[in-house]
């Protein structure tokens, strides 16, 4: 018989993003040559797992993790996975030179280049090609790459802009001198200079694509101001550099504030901590700080690391974590978090993470990772970008062959040109989605809702219908005993016999069975062999007989009485699980069991209702009535009873089937396979899950619903801003085109609408930084 063991894959591979990596492929080939039975990938609760069988006979458990961790080092070390801030990108097209050049370099696995993150994902063989090459290459074509958390200076980071002031102020005192007769020698220096501030960058990333052989509008630009120059129009081509420059280094500098926006949070996570080390107290630097250290913090500090309370009382603000505007009241034992506030008492606190592990740093990581990623209307734009630009290149060439032909001279059909290419470029079309979805994520982060990449903010915009998990989701989780309805016998004997068999069994529901037992001073002795039917309920040895406790589905087959068929269809029609308790196949009562429904979750459903969301399914293992009854309860629309898990996983694709885009809500307990083949699927409790916080497409970083409301509303404002965007960018080129081409708009009013739109684009989705919805309330974004 082979056996099996289950590791996760994170361990086996830390650097690898998730299981659809091909390191992970990689490494399942790898260990099965090393004579494994079979190794697979499960996708689990836990994020992917890796599953291997082996025979027992040829290899030891031991053995078996050795290889398997041998196995991963080999892979880690040989396959590199990073992710790396690239500096000095001024158009998406310069994202793609990057991404193609790496492409095409010998040893890069992958790249993928984000313009609107700033960031590159690589991938690459290190047996091949080193870092410094990889660094080097992307240098040689004029970016720089930056090392985390090292932000260039305030100079650097407003280059472009001083040069275009420059630029603009050179262009104003020629064109003056211009006017006040100046010698024509003068002026033209003054022009001349502005060509220099102007054309600098411009003139850079122009020479970088052309050294790529890629059409880009730098090069356009410098084309266009050195026909105008050689026309002799020196204020037109001054006037044409200036506006550009400025154009993009406003551009640049609104997306940086979306992409500085969490990061911002992350600075409120105090630098040092005063810790207790041997008797005395003494302060270290945040990164020194140790797992199993005590800090304290005095009322009203920020709390330096995530933790446990050691001891102490205090109301801690958790806003910039979880997005909570109430603080939450902590007592030893409760998890805190770093870069929360502590309120009146003072804590000490155990520290559990270090302080790159900690919440607050993993949700930088995932926004800037999420920011990354395509969504789908991104995708589009991209395709469409590459059917266009050429189509677009084309005409122009068309345009300056074919009028001189027929008399027209060259120079004014070369200008014309020109300004159509301008005109055309789509420069705002390429940065309308992008932008939307760095700021859309950005405001999610600061409101407590981490979205996971630009596709689920996308999806959860349209998508009308959701699916919720009922225990510890739509409610807290923690059912107790309301009901002991003894047939035969008292109520004593029954509650100890079932507490007996459930004593052995893990399920909450077990544990409300006996929690109650004691409650009543009950004693038993042990119940036998215990087999646990899932879904279902126990069966056992006790006392010698024969005890089955469960639902109906349990006793299949078997007639139940109709008196206590009854009696449970009451009970279950007040919202309650009813277990049947059968000894030696004699039915002797029933326990009922009731789970309150989570404070606000009626109101969160209203919310949504209001949203659109017009669809609310549960989804549960407990029975129909018991679901309808707590449904109607919350005002959920529909109902799916009677559901093992994997029946879950069967009903969200019965879900996709009717409404398309579905969503799932769960608390990653027994229901993330579901989550997994929803469309998107939402975990709530991510600040202190980190199952939750890393499997689930939106984690919603507080332990309740109260945000999902706020997610849908933002994701939806996320949608409208991306339309309106590409209404915007396709409208002014749509414009533009015929009114360059019959020459009633010269290219300095092309550049100036070009760039104009690019701009308004960009501050339009910058609005969403601020987003607040009409309908949900205390939804603040938490000031920096
Ligand atoms: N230990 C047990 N004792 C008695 N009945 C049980 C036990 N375990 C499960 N059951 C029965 O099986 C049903 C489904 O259990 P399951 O664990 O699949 O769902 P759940 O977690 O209770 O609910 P949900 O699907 O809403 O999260 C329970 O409602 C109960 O009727
Ligand atoms: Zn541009």
């Amino acid at each position: 018989m082979p056996e099996k063991l289950t590791l996760d894959l994170s361990l086996i591979l830390p650097d690898v993003p998730d299981e659809r990596d091909a390191c992970a492929g990689r490494l399942t080939r790898l260990l099965q040559a090393e004579g494994l039975e079979k190794v697979h990938l499960v996708r689990e609760d836990g994020g992917a797992r890796l599953c291997l069988h082996y025979d027992p006979q040829l290899f030891s458990v031991s053995r078996v993790r050795e290889l398997a961790q041998a196995a991963g080092a080999k892979l880690g070390n040989h396959y590199r996975h990073e992710s790396l801030r690239i500096d000095g990108m001024d158009c998406p097209t310069c994202a793609t030179v990057i991404e193609h050049a790496l492409q095409r370099t010998d040893g890069v696995l992958e790249a993928s280049v984000s313009y609107a993150a700033e960031r590159l994902r690589l991938e690459y063989d290190s047996e091949k090609i080193g870092r410094p090459a990889i660094l080097r290459r992307i240098q040689a074509l004029g970016y720089a790459v930056l090392e985390e958390g090292r932000e260039a200076g305030w100079f650097a980071e407003h280059r472009e802009l001083i040069f275009s002031g420059v630029a603009g102020l050179l262009l104003l005192a020629g064109w003056l001198a211009g006017l006040a007769g100046a010698p024509r020698n003068l002026s033209l220096g003054l022009l001349l200079g502005a060509y220099a501030a102007g054309g600098f960058y411009t003139l850079r990333d122009a020479w970088q694509s052309v050294k790529s052989r890629r059409f880009d509008i730098d090069t356009l630009m410098i084309v266009a101001a050195a026909g105008a120059a050689a026309l002799g129009a020196w204020e037109e081509g001054a006037l044409l550099l200036f506006l550009f420059s400025l154009g993009h280094a406003l551009e640049h500098m609104a997306m940086d504030r979306a992409r500085k926006a969490i990061e911002a949070l992350a600075e409120l996570a105090p630098k040092t901590a005063v810790v207790q080390r041997d008797g005395v107290e003494i302060e270290v630097r945040v990164e020194d700080l140790q797992r199993g250290d005590r800090v304290i913090v005095k009322p009203g500090q920020r709390i330096p690391a995530d933790g446990q309370v050691a001891s102490g009382n205090s109301a801690v603000g958790q806003s910039p974590v979880t997005g909570e505007s109430m603080p939450v009241d902590k007592q030893p034992g409760d998890k805190v978090f770093a870069a929360t506030v502590n309120g009146e008492g003072a804590l000490v606190i155990e520290v559990t993470k270090l302080a790159r592990e900690s919440t607050m740093a993993r949700m930088v990581e995932m926004v800037a990772e999420a920011q990354t990623q395509k969504s789908p209307t991104q995708r589009f734009t991209d395709r469409f970008e590459c059917i266009f630009v050429p189509i677009v290149l084309a005409g122009a060439a068309l345009l300056i062959a074919l009028p001189p032909l027929f008399g027209f001279p060259f120079a004014e059909s070369f200008y014309r040109a020109l300004a159509v290419l301008v005109a055309a470029s789509p420069c705002a079309l390429a940065i309308a989605t992008p932008s939307a979805v760095l700021s859309g994520i950005a405001r999610a982060a600061r409101g407590g809702v981490l979205i996971k990449g630009g596709a689920h903010l996308e999806n959860l915009g349209v998508l009308t219908a959701i699916a919720f998990d009922k225990t510890g989701t739509l409610t807290i989780g923690k059912p107790r005993v309301t009901d002991v309805v003894a047939i035969s016998g008292n109520e004593e004997s029954l509650l100890t016999i079932a507490a007996a068999v459930e004593s052995r069994s893990a399920h909450p529901l077990a544990q409300a069975v006996v929690a109650e037992a004691k409650g009543r001073g009950l004693i038993w002795s042990e119940a036998g062999e215990v087999e646990a039917v899932t879904g279902k309920g126990l069966r056992a040895e006790f006392d010698g007989q024969k005890v089955a406790i469960g639902n109906a589905k349990l006793f299949d087959g078997k007639p139940i009485p109709d008196g206590i068929q009854q009696q449970a269809m009451r009970l279950e029609a007040e919202g309650k699980t009813t277990m049947l308790i059968q000894a030696d196949g004699q039915f002797l009562g029933i326990l009922a069991l009731a789970d309150t429904p989570r404070e606000g979750v009626r109101q969160v459903l209203e919310r949504l209702h209001q949203l659109g969301i017009t669809k609310t399914i549960m989804l549960t293992g407990d029975n129909e009535r018991v679901g309808r009854a707590i449904a109607d309860a919350v005002g959920l629309n529909e109902v799916k009873a009677g559901l093992l898990p994997e029946d879950k996983v069967k009903a969200m694709g019965a879900l996709a089937q009717r409404y398309g885009l579905v969503a799932m809500v769960g608390d990653g307990v027994n229901d993330a396979p579901a989550m997994a083949h929803a469309t998107v699927g939402i975990a709530m409790g991510g600040a202190g899950t980190d199952v939750a916080l890393e499997t689930a497409d939106v984690a919603l970083m507080a332990d309740d619903l109260s945000k999902l409301p706020f997610a849908v509303a933002l994701s939806r404002a996320s949608r409208r801003v991306i339309r309106q965007n590409l209404w915007i960018s396709l409208g002014v080129v749509v414009l533009l085109i015929p009114a360059t081409l019959f020459g009633w708009a010269g290219i300095g009013l092309a550049v100036l609408l070009h760039e104009g739109s690019t701009f308004v684009v960009v501050i339009n989705a910058l609005r969403l930084l601020n987003f607040r919805s009409p309908i949900v309330e205390n939804d603040r974004p938490v000031p920096v």
